[in-house]
């Protein structure tokens, strides 16, 4: 490819990996515009420590960054091209109240899978003219316009919950309120709501899903081009769990079709007397490319996904508080009770909006409920921007260049304990005045909905939900309501995923009926620990066990095989040969450590499955954190064989002969296996769980599904030849078996060849001693064998006519043969 060498190719390799090492030299030297931000001198030269947090501990970065602030003062760099700020008063020079120009970091928006919506979109300008239409249609105007909608819902709500009085099974109510901000959003929005309210029951509803969806968030940071993993979803959405595939369908397929019809309407001349937001960006003044249906759609997942979560998270943050504080629920029932005779008829939002206690309520449980927990950051572009504060009693100054991030985080600014004092606790009075007024000064210490040009869109909504459902639900529902075994850990805040995470997120379960996984689910894998009983503990680790040796060994033959075809593709390139053999040696080291370990981690093992021969000091374990590293050494090393997959053939590909596009596909195929590694990756947060060493079985039900993805994945992308062969075959209508190869077959369609003459006798097929069946343009012969293209049949009767288009080449191959007379070959 481009006439470069494979060696030249590994020049230019190598020259990047010196340039990388050169610019982390760069970015920690004295010329770099933020060396004299404070910070720890890794996450000043590299992105490392943001990907260790954030990718393999799981969102995990904002709690570091809390406490590099507690280190090195109010502004730290948190990675070569960031700045991270806890002082909110610097909060309004960041987000730039007052239209100063602010585009957000590249490096933050890679996240987001929905890089159409504004929301999405770097540049400020191109943001300005997105959001303008959008931002418009969520006005206080238009909010107050459609609140009848919501009063509607609200009762809905109510009615639903009481109707569940007397149910003996306790449920868990952010379910009901997401079923009630996703029926809020879309009914407002879309002018039909999704009817979660109206369906038996609280599933399937959209927090599971948003939840599942966001899971990535970190590995599309990082790995960007993974996001068209994201256009799988209309793929593989009958093959999802309901509810998910409900969210893919309605983000990716009916809103989609439902901005053509309303385009239809318009261009038939047809006014609807209730305004969607379609409606309203199909006639505003964006231009025709932003009026697109997909970049509508992306519009219309950002307004969703925003407004579901968020809204819902707030409510059932509320709720918990008021039910452990009778005596908040008190006060706040008796300033309702002045406003509202009957509370299934409710005042407007905007008489309750005067409600002082009530406001502070909702104040207090935003704060305590963050919005988005991830640090959320702006570029200015055109000045730079000075900060004057103050660390350790002394005066500090920095300057913030134009052109590079500074960002800010809820979750840490909303403890500030110099605005919030006791700020873990729920405190509605400290929003309050002597004169019980609303206290403005500590307003402007919140960061829940952002601030500037880029703040939150669906504020007044949120407000409006807010107000009228926490009105009905104080007066109706709470007073019948109880907890059932939730306590404050269960709320807490413990990690990111764009939006805060609780430590437990107990209704993520996802079962996999896959293989010998079976057995262990039907014993307990995959069930909590207070699900379980004796037995079930018991057996289902004793099964996990198993499972793990069976997996490490089926892991290390399969690697092994894909690092020896490697090997044979790439005969003659001595320095990639000894890449394959450092990736053979990791993988059999990997294999040892994770199956001895395994084995050794308790003395005896069945230690692992039977306790009581622990309690009795018959036996001994190692800490549970050795599950964990065991777990990141199987990981760390499939990754990088699967990567090898894509990089190696890469690099032999690049200097064939081949057509471009056949280079391509060809690559494409190679880099099929890669995706496996997507689904490691996927792995890691769960494996990290083995941690706390609670509920085990829940945990590494999910490192199990995902290690049968990975696997299958593996086993389809070492097939794809074998399977093209067979698709082939019947494509041109001939026998589906293992018949002659026919005189059609065209030859523009074969990938990959073994680049030598045609050979007219009869000869044995080439067998591929790996069983992977994929070989580039050179392979060794015996004295005993023939060379043959690939694709020829079994019988040798290779009777296709050649295709000039074929692969080609105007050089002679050197061939690693046992006999001088037969090298070299020439085509
Ligand atoms: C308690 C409720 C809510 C909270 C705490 C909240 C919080 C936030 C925050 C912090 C941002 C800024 C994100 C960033 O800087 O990257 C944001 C943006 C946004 N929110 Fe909300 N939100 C809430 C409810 C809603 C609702 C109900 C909607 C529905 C329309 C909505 C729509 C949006 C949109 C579209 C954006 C992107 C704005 C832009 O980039 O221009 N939010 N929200």
């Amino acid at each position: 490819m481009f006439g470069l060498s494979t060696n030249q190719v590994l020049v230019i390799a190598g020259g990047w990996l010196i340039y990388q090492l050169l610019k982390a030299l760069y970015n920690i030297s004295t010329f770099h515009p933020l060396s004299r931000i404070p910070g720890p001198k890794l996450a000043a030269a590299t992105y490392l420590p943001e990907f260790y947090y954030d990718v393999v501990k799981f969102g995990c970065y904002t709690k570091e960054i809390k406490k590099l602030h507690e280190k090195y003062g109010p502004l730290v760099r948190i990675n070569p091209n960031e700045i991270h700020c806890n002082d909110i008063a610097f909060s309004d020079e960041i987000y730039a109240v007052g239209g100063r120009k602010r585009d957000k970091p590249v490096h933050q928006i890679n996240g987001s899978a929905i890089g159409q919506a504004g929301f999405g979109t770097a540049d400020h300008d191109i943001h300005r003219l997105r959001r303008i239409p959008v931002a418009k249609f969520f006005s206080r105007g238009m909010v107050a316009r459609l609140e009848p909608e919501i009063h509607g819902l609200v009762q809905k709500l109510c009615n639903k919950l009481l109707s569940q009085q007397g149910d003996t099974e306790a449920f868990d109510v952010t379910m009901a309120y997401s079923c009630f901000t996703s029926d809020a959003i879309s009914g407002y929005s879309f002018g039909e709501s999704f009817g979660f309210l109206d369906q038996k029951g609280w599933y399937p509803n959209f927090r599971e899903p948003t939840a599942s969806l966001l899971r990535p968030v970190f590995i599309f940071r990082f790995f960007p081009w993974t996001k068209a993993s994201a256009g799988l979803g209309m793929v593989l959405v009958d093959y999802m769990p309901k509810d998910i595939a409900l969210f893919v369908r309605t983000l990716q397929i009916d809103l989609p079709i439902k901005i053509r019809q309303v385009k239809a309407n318009i261009d038939a001349g047809i006014v609807l007397d209730r305004p969607t937001i379609f409606d309203s960006l199909l006639r505003s003044d964006l231009d025709a490319l932003d009026k697109e249906p997909q970049r509508l759609a992306d519009e219309a997942a950002a307004v969703i996904g925003a407004g579901t979560e968020t809204t819902s998270w707030t409510l059932a943050v509320i709720t918990y508080h008021l039910l452990t504080k009778p005596k908040l629920l008190e006060k706040l029932t008796s300033e309702l009770r002045t406003v509202v005779a009957d509370p299934t008829h409710l005042p407007s939002w905007t008489e309750l909006e005067t409600l002082p206690y009530l406001g502070a309520v909702i104040q207090e449980g935003l704060r305590l409920s963050y919005g988005v927990s991830a640090r959320t950051a702006r570029v200015a572009t055109e000045e730079n921007l000075i900060y004057r504060g103050e660390w350790n009693k002394k005066p500090v100054q920095y300057v913030v260049p134009k052109g590079y991030a500074i960002g800010m985080s809820a979750v840490i600014t909303h403890h500030d304990e110099g605005a919030f004092p006791d700020s873990y606790a729920f405190i509605p009075e400290r929003w309050l005045d002597e004169n019980n007024q609303r206290r403005k000064d500590i307003e402007r210490s919140m960061l829940a909905f952002s601030k500037g040009s880029r703040m939150c869109l669906g504020m007044n909504l949120a407000f409006c939900e807010l107000n009228l459902c926490l009105t009905a639900l104080v007066l109706r529902v709470l007073p019948h309501m109880c907890l059932h075994e939730t306590v404050d850990e269960d709320l807490a805040y413990d990690h990111d995923m764009f939006i805060p995470m609780t430590k437990d997120t107990r209704g993520v379960v996802y079962m996999a009926v896959v293989g010998l996984s079976v057995y262990g689910l039907l014993v307990g894998l995959g069930r909590l620990e207070e699900d379980l009983n004796a037995w079930q503990w018991s057996e289902s680790l004793k099964y996990y066990i198993v499972w793990i040796l069976m997996y490490v060994v089926a892991l290390a033959i399969v690697k092994s095989s894909v690092c020896l075809t490697i090997l044979r593709i790439a005969s003659t390139k001595k320095p990639l040969r000894i890449s394959v053999w450092i990736l053979l040696g990791v993988t059999w080291c990997s294999f040892c450590i994770t199956f001895i370990g395994t084995l050794l981690y308790c003395q005896p093992v069945n230690a692992i499955w039977t306790p009581q021969l622990i309690l009795s000091g018959k036996a001994k374990c190692a800490p549970v954190e050795t599950l964990v590293i065991i777990g990141h050494v199987a990981t760390v090393s499939t990754i990088l064989t699967d990567l090898a997959l894509v990089v190696v053939p890469g690099f032999l590909l690049w200097e064939t002969q081949m057509k471009r596009q056949a280079k391509l596909q060809a690559w494409g195929l190679l880099s099929f296996a890669s995706v496996a590694s997507i689904i490691t990756m996927v792995r890691i947060p769960y494996v990290n769980k083995f941690g706390g060493g609670a509920n085990l079985q829940f945990w590494v039900a999910h490192t199990i599904l995902c290690s049968n993805v990975e696997t299958g994945i593996g086993c389809i992308a070492s097939s794809l030849p074998s399977l093209r062969h067979f698709i082939r075959r019947n494509a041109d209508g001939s026998s589906s078996g293992p018949s002659k190869p026919s005189n059609k077959r065209s030859g523009s369609r074969d990938f990959f060849t073994v680049g030598s003459a045609r050979q007219n006798k009869p000869r044995e097929a080439y067998n591929n001693p790996t069983d992977i069946g994929i070989s580039l343009s050179t392979i060794k012969g015996r004295s005993d064998e023939n060379w043959q293209r690939l694709g020829v049949g079994s019988d040798g009767s290779s009777d296709e006519t050649f295709d000039p288009r074929r692969i080609f080449t105007q050089h002679t191959f050197s061939v690693d043969v046992d006999r001088q007379s037969q090298a070299p070959l020439r085509e």
